[in-house]
């Protein structure tokens, strides 16, 4: 993706901050255990789109970060699915 996509990508999803070729959120919850049925069902959409986070679970927060490994850089993969996981926690 070129910077100006990569920009553009960017303003069609929230709360999702560009690092260099990854892009990355925290999400918060009120309990440990939310925050794994969360996990859960990232993994389920992750495992539907073939694109999958590196997730990273805290107390209470998981912060996943998106980026296309077999690119080494950021593609429509990421903000597709980063679209999805939006709508998975709405
Ligand atoms: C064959 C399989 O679809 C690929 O290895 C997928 C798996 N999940 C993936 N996830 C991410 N984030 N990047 C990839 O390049 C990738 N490749």
């Amino acid at each position: 993706m070129t910077e100006q996509q990569i920009q553009q990508a960017l303003s069609s999803i929230t709360g999702w901050v560009r690092e260099d070729q990854t892009i990355a959120k925290v999400f918060h919850f009120p309990t440990y255990m939310d925050g794994i049925k969360f996990v859960q069902k990232v993994a389920e959409e992750a495992e539907k789109q073939h694109h999958h986070p590196d997730i990273l679970i805290e107390y209470r927060q998981v912060t996943l970060r998106l980026t296309t490994h077999d690119e080494g850089s950021l593609t429509e993969k990421d903000f597709h699915l980063a679209r999805r996981l939006d709508i998975l926690v709405s």
